[in-house]
């Protein structure tokens, strides 16, 4: 290979590694300037982690990375956030595209009423599949691969409401798998579960993340610095700091994360 090419390959790979490429970013919902200058990457196969208090942005950006955040009305968003190379702001990215490539999972664990089967196989119903084997095949791999196959694979015919928390809130996440996404959005997904399924979960996000890129809001330190790769530290709409998660929470470049790593405000 010559020395341009093996430069163009490296170079693609770099490309290729990076999930999200968020310049430049404002938001305001109304007069409420909520987002402020953000600059933020997100590698491939990583967990990333947004930190900081009640009323900070977290939740507003996670939603800008699917664009649900364009169903609020009254929003305004500029800049750019390039998704694989292209800008998802840009009007003429198909939104529907992108939500087959970023699954979200929410807080409360948001099962619909039907069977746990049903369940999974939504999204790819909707994609198309009608096959029952590739959709039983899809049940299997999704359920095996959110941890809960084993609790669930007799009673796949029941309906989701009769899952504990935790456990709708890892059907939630087999659901998101089964349409295959590139990124999981995950908005503290652990919030209304007890301990037991907080540890299934975030061990679920250690194999997850073999597969997929995630993002991840949390109010709790401890499971960001468990977790996660990098964390994002905001404040105020603003990304105070943004770095590798051992040296947000060991050795924290500015006073103020320093300040809420340790509890001092927040
Ligand atoms: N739908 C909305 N309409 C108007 N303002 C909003 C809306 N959603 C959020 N905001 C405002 O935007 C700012 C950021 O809110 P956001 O929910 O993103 O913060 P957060 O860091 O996720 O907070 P929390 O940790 O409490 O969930 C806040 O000032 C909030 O009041």
């Amino acid at each position: 290979m010559s020395e341009t090419q093996t430069q163009k390959s490296v170079k693609g790979n770099n490309d290729t590694k990076l999930v999200y490429k968020t310049n430049g970013l404002n938001l305001w919902y109304g007069e409420n300037h909520a987002l402020k200058d953000i600059q933020l990457n997100v590698v491939e196969n990583e967990v990333t982690a947004i930190i900081g208090p009640s009323g900070c942005g977290k939740s507003t950006y996670i939603k800008t990375l699917n664009r649900m955040i364009e169903l609020i009305p009254g929003v305004k968003v500029t800049g750019e956030i390039v998704y694989r190379g292209r800008n998802i702001l840009d009007k003429s990215y198909p939104v529907e595209e992108l939500r087959t490539k970023v699954g979200m999972v929410f807080q409360k664990p948001n099962p619909f009423p039907k069977s746990i089967y049903e369940n999974v196989v939504y999204g790819p119903r909707i994609h198309g599949i009608r096959d029952k084997k590739i959709l039983d095949q899809i049940v299997e791999k999704s359920l095996r691969g959110a941890a809960i196959w084993d609790e669930v694979k007799d009673r796949l015919n029941t309906n989701a409401y009769g899952l504990s928390g935790g456990q709708q809130q890892r059907l939630c996440i087999a659901r998101c798998m089964a349409i295959e996404p590139d990124v999981i959005l995950m908005d503290e997904p652990t919030s209304a579960l007890d301990p037991i399924s907080t540890l299934k979960v975030e061990e679920l996000l250690q194999e997850l993340k073999k597969n997929f890129s995630i993002i991840i809001v949390t109010h709790n330190m401890q499971q960001a610095a468990r977790i996660s790769d990098k964390t994002a530290f905001f404040l105020n709409g603003e990304v105070i700091e943004f770095s590798e998660t051992d040296k947000i929470f060991s050795n924290p470049s500015d006073k103020r994360t320093e300040d809420y790593i340790t509890g001092r405000f927040g």
